[in-house]
């Protein structure tokens, strides 16, 4: 048998290739390739090794013609185009554990560098100016530390801050009170932590929701003097409007891990005092790269050698039988968890995942693990099938799950439901045909919807001509209307519409929709 063949694209520790050579792979070690010659080289690989250099375009996918799978030593994805991976059945795993610990010490270490200056204190002293002076530091005990994400980084580095006697203020909005409450930290709202802290720290991925979560307008409302740290992601913070508030004293200090455009060779933020930075090094310790690379290597051996998979973010982790009669399940339960976590604004203590029917005959877990890959990946673009269960246990989720193997009024169902501070509510859905996912309740109205694409999910009050009124605005803003899925409770009560649209609904319209008459949500909703 021909052994597969592995590309390790970016600098890795050694580990990486010994692993995969004993693991029965052959490696080339090929770094610091323009993409072009990427191109020319990949079609001969059945795996990419990687870290965050390497961009794992359409075009070098394209080209890829035996890649089976990519393996990110790491955490952030954002550097794979994954839909065109799995599009091309490419599994892309990652280690979304391996380089935390070392990525929060990071971000505490520019916290002392700001509050002391150190940076730019060594660099006169070094150059002969003993400006004894010339540095008047503050201290970090008493101060509040707000921490904008508070998954496994931000966690470690609330911990930390905690053990300096900071007071931490977090604002995540999937951090229920419970697992707040565990981490010593007060949850609060944006505006609250902005308001409050000192220090701010970010620990979120790259999203819809936290581009520019530091924004001209957040950090007017900050107070005079703040310190910030972003070792997570560029695009968290807009640069310009930073280097305007540092200009005028309202941010006393910045230190950036990471860029909006990397490698970051010019920034107008150079230069500026008391903004220090590093290039994006929060994992680059020794421990942190052994980690990972022993990880990614393992993972993606097992994969190539035998058919184990572990931390896909693309894939679920199945036994060979188990996989052809599951695998429609488990797109269905990933698409209601998906839509419960989309339509869910408030903390979630608990979540259930009932299956009935045929459903209640299988393995239950990999169904609960897509359900949770589904309602966390609403807040973190690494969560997969493996690591969701273990995120949600980290996070307070309770998870329940029920089995009932009578049939109700479908041959199988899989309901999803979760506890908000508003009352339960509940998703359900079935498959036609035996492989087909569909939704077939939404709090507790009966709908029937395809949960695919861009859709929008509106709740009205039933009136003759809405229908019509929302056909129009959509038609007049350019967006087609694929599919129209209408539920109300009875004539005249509450309706729910989900439409599927073939183009994402910008804000705008969004808007526009929320003012017709009757409306009372409107929400742009995406599945895979
Ligand atoms: N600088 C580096 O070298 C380096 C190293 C490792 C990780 N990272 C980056 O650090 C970030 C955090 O990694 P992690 O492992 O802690 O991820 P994680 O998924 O464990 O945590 C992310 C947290 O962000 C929260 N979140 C999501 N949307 C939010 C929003 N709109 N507002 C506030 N919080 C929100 C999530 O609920 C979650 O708790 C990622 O972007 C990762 O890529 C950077
Ligand atoms: O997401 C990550 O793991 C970090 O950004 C580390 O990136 P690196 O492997 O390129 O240092």
């Amino acid at each position: 048998m021909t052994k597969p063949k592995v590309l390790i694209s970016d600098k890795m520790d050694p580990n990486a290739a010994r692993i995969f050579a004993e693991m029965g792979c052959d490696v080339d070690v090929i770094t610091g390739e323009t993409p072009e010659q990427l191109i020319a080289r990949i079609g001969e690989y059945d795996g990419l090794a990687i870290r965050s250099s390497t961009k794992v375009t359409k075009e070098i996918l394209a080209a890829a013609k035996n890649l089976k799978v990519i393996g990110r030593a790491g955490i952030g994805v954002d550097n794979v185009d994954i839909p065109a991976a799995s599009a091309q059945g490419v599994v892309v795993m990652n280690t979304p554990f391996g380089n935390s610990i070392t990525t929060a010490e990071h971000a505490i270490a520019m916290m002392f560098a700001l509050a002391r200056q150190i940076p730019e204190a060594n660099a006169q002293t070094q150059a002969g100016l003993w400006p004894k002076n010339g540095f008047m530091g503050v201290e970090v005990t008493g101060k509040t530390l707000g921490l904008i994400g508070a998954g496994n980084i931000g966690s470690i580095v609330a911990s930390r801050a905690l053990g300096l006697r900071m007071k931490v203020v977090a604002f995540d909005p999937f951090l229920s009170p419970e697992r707040a409450i565990e981490l010593g930290v007060e949850k609060a709202d944006l505006d609250t932590l902005l308001a409050k802290a000192d220090f701010i720290t970010l620990h979120t991925p790259l999203t819809d929701q936290t581009r520019n979560i530091l924004s001209r307008e957040n950090l007017a409302k900050t107070k005079k003097g703040l310190r910030i740290v972003n070792c997570a992601r560029g695009g968290l913070i807009d640069e310009a409007a930073l280097k305007e508030a540092m200009d005028s004293g309202q941010v006393a200090g910045a230190a950036l891990d990471v860029f909006q455009t990397e490698p970051a060779k010019e920034s107008p933020l150079f230069g500026t005092p008391n903004f220090i930075c590093t290039p994006h090094l929060g994992a680059s310790t020794t421990e942190a790269q052994v980690n990972v690379a022993l990880q990614v290597a393992e993972q993606m051996a097992d994969f190539l050698v035998n058919g184990g998979v572990t931390n896909a973010l693309n894939m679920p982790s199945l036994s060979a039988e188990e996989a052809p009669k599951l695998k429609p399940y488990m797109a269905l339960a990933e698409r209601l968890g998906s839509l419960v976590g989309q339509l869910t604004r408030d903390a979630v203590p608990r979540i259930s995942i009932h299956v009935e029917g045929a459903a209640a005959e299988l393995n239950q877990k990999p169904i609960t693990a897509a359900v949770l890959a589904g309602f966390l990946r609403v807040s973190s673009d690494t969560v997969n099938m493996v690591n969701a269960p273990f995120l949600a246990k980290e996070r307070g989720l309770e998870v329940r799950e029920v089995k009932t193997e009578r049939e109700g009024d479908y041959h199988t169902l899989v309901r999803v439901s979760v506890k908000t501070d508003a009352g339960e509510r509940s998703v359900a859905g079935t498959l036609f045909n035996n492989v087909e996912p569909r939704l077939v309740e939404l709090f507790a109205i009966k709908v029937e919807a395809d949960l695919s694409g861009d859709m929008m999910y509106i709740v009205n009050q039933d009136a003759p001509g809405f229908i019509g009124r929302i056909g129009t605005l959509l038609g007049e803003n350019g967006i087609n209307i694929g599919t129209f899925n209408l539920g109300r409770h009875a004539a005249g009560g509450e309706a729910v519409l989900l439409l599927s649209v073939d183009s994402p609904v910008p804000e705008n319209v969004l808007q526009a929709a929320c003012q017709l008459p009757g409306v009372k949500t409107v929400k742009a909703l995406k599945f895979a």
